[in-house]
């Protein structure tokens, strides 16, 4: 039997792969089998969330069993075929009239590796250029003011925005409240002090995020460290000129209804010269690409994400790459003097020597001061970085890890190209700040992100954890806590007032591992439609009843309602039912007629994918009762760290500790097209037992 065949015999191809490799087939006849099922498995791949597929691991994405044909034979016919390009240069455009690319051992849809070609060569256009005006002495008192213990040299958060000053292409990254967007608020202060200092116009910023929740969320960070930052005495004048408001990543570019394009693009970049992303971990390589592209020569670039939580659900995993190659962030070079003068009162040669000459018996007496070789940029900046991670954390040793740029020799023996090192900074921020009596979740969190089962398990079963309950072997909520949910909903439809009904709405969520199955959130909606007396209530279409949560599962650009977004359904007096959805002002929701929106379903549960950018303040996680191969540790991270006030847990102990061996990671070249020196951690192996053919169809 052909290869092709037995993908397909054994329902491992969606339609759209199989269709792909009978036209290649259809064009010519004489394509050899592998390399027409390898084509069918690019395009699977994509749907299951990677960039392109590796044909010497395809059982990592297909779990039937299939005699593979061996890699390297596999890898010969790839490479001889005609549909198939293999450009020489990770950087050159691949050739138009192939529909295959096969490059750094992926076969990619020519279409997702230029997307990728693109986003390396966008974050490194951005990178490249140096902001414009130099970090000045005039700006260290509000530096001060606003980063109070960053002489301590401990301070994360100051040093996350004296390398935001000196960068274009930053990314601040963190778990969830470590303070990523109060530092970026204060960044914005000082990129603002620092125009009016100069007599610059004020820098014209965007906030923006993946999803209208994530964006509104955001903003409310941002207004609240405003509110934060006025008390503590900061000019009034600086802080009214910041933004407070933000914006989903799809208005900001301009959609234009019915087509995949932006109104921003390359030749009409966006009329900002600092744009602030939320979430970077939910942005799918098209977005990613199509965001970069947009951004003006020498403007600033600022992501913000949590690398623990899960990759976007469609193709890239573009945040793991870019964090691939930008190193893990906890020792960022800090930049120059001026910057350093910030952190640590005196300029860092004078430090560095004073250091050197062994005040304190942690410093590396080895290192270069200023006037040997090392004053070159990049050394000062290696310097530095070792100076500030010798502060902050002890003693230097020769496993301290620094991010520099790498050399334009040393790229050169990756990859074909002399530029292919990362340009941008990273600064991984680890303190959690957001203090909340009623939920302990950071010890949990951190042994779930360490995939540590026994300690997870003990945590939870121990009970001691503030808001944290397990309800451990329980796989129906609905049956066990039954009125305690009900209560919640029911409550939903006591309101007719569209925006604190939404507001309501974001109290409690049930979230799920899957979409199908009887753990999955398709059941469970049907289930509690049908306990809250579904059409027989108030307000009655079909389906659509007075107090129904509902979630797009579509982008539509002609109504701006996007994958992810949820509303709900209100009925008025004359019991006629409209779908209210988040609107620019939270307090001017958008009502649409249901039968004129995009697809949707129910949302009183929704899977952990779609509530990623959202958070609740009681969150009942429920896993499936056997294991499944979308879960891992980063699925119940983002699942958990969702909550605000409560978390449940329903699961089995055996799912959990198999869900945390797991990494949810993808195929990309990402890392790799932007000078990442260490190969990509592969997908893990797809367990025999699973039930479900693609990811596509989770979620
Ligand atoms: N240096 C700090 N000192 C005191 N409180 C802080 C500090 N940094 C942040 N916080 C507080 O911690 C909370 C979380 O901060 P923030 O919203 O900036 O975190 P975040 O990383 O953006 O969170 P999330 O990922 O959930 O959006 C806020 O209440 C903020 O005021």
């Amino acid at each position: 039997m052909t290869l092709l065949k037995s993908l397909r015999d054994a329902g491992a191809l969606r339609t759209l792969d199989n269709a792909l490799a009978q036209s290649l087939r259809r064009l010519d006849p004489a394509t050899p089998d592998t390399v027409l099922a390898a084509a069918a498995l690019a395009s699977l791949a994509v749907a299951n969330g990677h960039a392109g597929f590796d044909p010497a691991a395809p059982q990592r994405l297909v779990d039937a069993d299939i005699d593979w044909p061996a890699p390297d034979t596999w890898r010969a016919a790839l490479e001889a075929s005609p549909w198939i390009s293999q450009p020489d240069d990770g950087d050159i455009e691949s050739i138009a009239d192939t529909p295959l690319v096969f490059e750094h051992g992926l076969l990619y849809l020519r279409r997702y590796r230029e997307y990728e070609r693109r986003l390396a060569l966008g974050l490194r256009r951005i990178g490249a250029q140096s902001p414009e005006t130099d970090v000045t002495d005039a700006l260290a008192p509000l530096f001060a003011q606003l980063f109070p213990d960053a002489r301590t040299g401990a301070d994360l958060q100051a040093r996350a925005a004296a390398v935001a000053l000196r960068h274009n292409l930053v990314l601040v990254t963190g778990g969830p409240g470590t303070g990523k967007t109060t530092t970026i608020t204060r960044l914005l202060a000082l990129l603002t002090a620092q125009a009016q200092q100069a007599g610059h116009p004020l820098p014209r910023i965007a906030l923006a995020a993946p999803t209208g929740r994530a964006a509104e969320r955001m903003a409310e960070s941002v207004r609240k460290a405003v509110l934060l930052l006025a008390a503590a005495g900061v000019d009034a004048m600086l802080l009214d000129a910041l933004p407070t408001a933000g914006t989903t990543l799809h208005r900001l570019l301009g959609t234009i209804p019915d087509s995949p394009r932006f109104r921003h693009h390359a030749d009409n970049p966006l009329p900002f010269d600092v744009v602030v992303v939320d979430e970077a971990s939910m942005i799918d390589l098209p977005l990613m690409a199509k965001l970069v592209e947009a951004v003006a020569d020498g403007a600033r670039l600022v992501l913000l994400g949590d690398p623990d939580q899960l990759p976007s659900v469609e193709a890239g995993d573009v945040l793991s790459g870019i964090l691939r190659a930008a190193g893990d962030g906890t020792g960022s070079p800090i930049g120059d003097e001026a910057v350093s003068n910030f952190l640590f009162g005196e300029p860092a040669w004078r430090m560095s020597a004073t250091l050197a000459a062994g005040a304190s018996p942690t410093i590396d007496t080895r290192l270069p001061v200023k006037g040997d070789r090392a004053t070159s940029a990049v050394d000062m900046d290696a310097l530095q970085a070792v100076l500030s991670a010798s502060l902050a954390a002890g003693p230097v040793t020769d496993q301290t890890r620094v991010s520099t740029p790498r050399s334009a020799d040393h790229s050169a023996t990756l990859h074909p190209s002399t530029t292919n090192y990362f340009p941008g900074r990273r600064i991984h921020l680890q303190r959690g700040y957001r203090q909340s009596a009623a939920l302990d979740l950071a010890p949990l969190a951190t042994a779930v992100r360490e995939g540590d089962a026994s300690n997870a398990l003990s945590l939870l079963r121990a009970g001691e954890l503030a808001g944290v309950h397990f309800h451990e072997g329980q796989s129906d909520p609905l049956a066990a806590h039954r009125a305690h949910l009900l209560a919640h909903w029911t409550a939903l439809a006591d309101t007719t007032d569209p925006a604190e009904a939404l507001v309501l709405a974001g109290r409690m969520r049930i979230l799920t591992a899957v979409r199908e199955g009887p753990q999955g959130a398709r059941g469970l909606n049907a289930r509690i439609e049908e306990l809250l007396g579904g059409s027989t209530r108030r307000g009655a279409g079909p389906g659509y009843f007075h107090g129904r949560l509902l979630l797009v599962t579509e982008n539509s650009y002609r109504h701006r309602l996007f994958n992810g977004d949820i509303g709900i359904c209100l009925a008025d007096g004359n019991g006629a039912v409209m779908a209210w959805f988040p609107g620019d002002d939270p307090l001017h929701p958008r009502p649409f007629h249901p039968s004129a929106l995009p697809a949707h379903d129910s949302a009183f549960a929704m899977t952990v994918h779609k509530a990623q950018g959202s958070e609740f303040d009681e969150v009942w996680l429920v896993l499936p009762e056997r294991f499944n191969r979308v879960l891992s540790r980063e699925l119940v991270y983002t699942g958990m760290t969702r909550a605000r006030s409560a978390l449940h847990i329903a699961a089995r102990a055996d799912v959990i500790t198999e869900a945390l061996a797991r990494h949810a990671s993808r195929w990309s070249g990402l890392g790799w097209r932007l000078g990442a020196d260490d190969a990509p951690p592969a997908p893990a192996p797809v367990p025999i037992e699973s039930e479900v053919p693609t990811q596509g169809a989770l979620f």
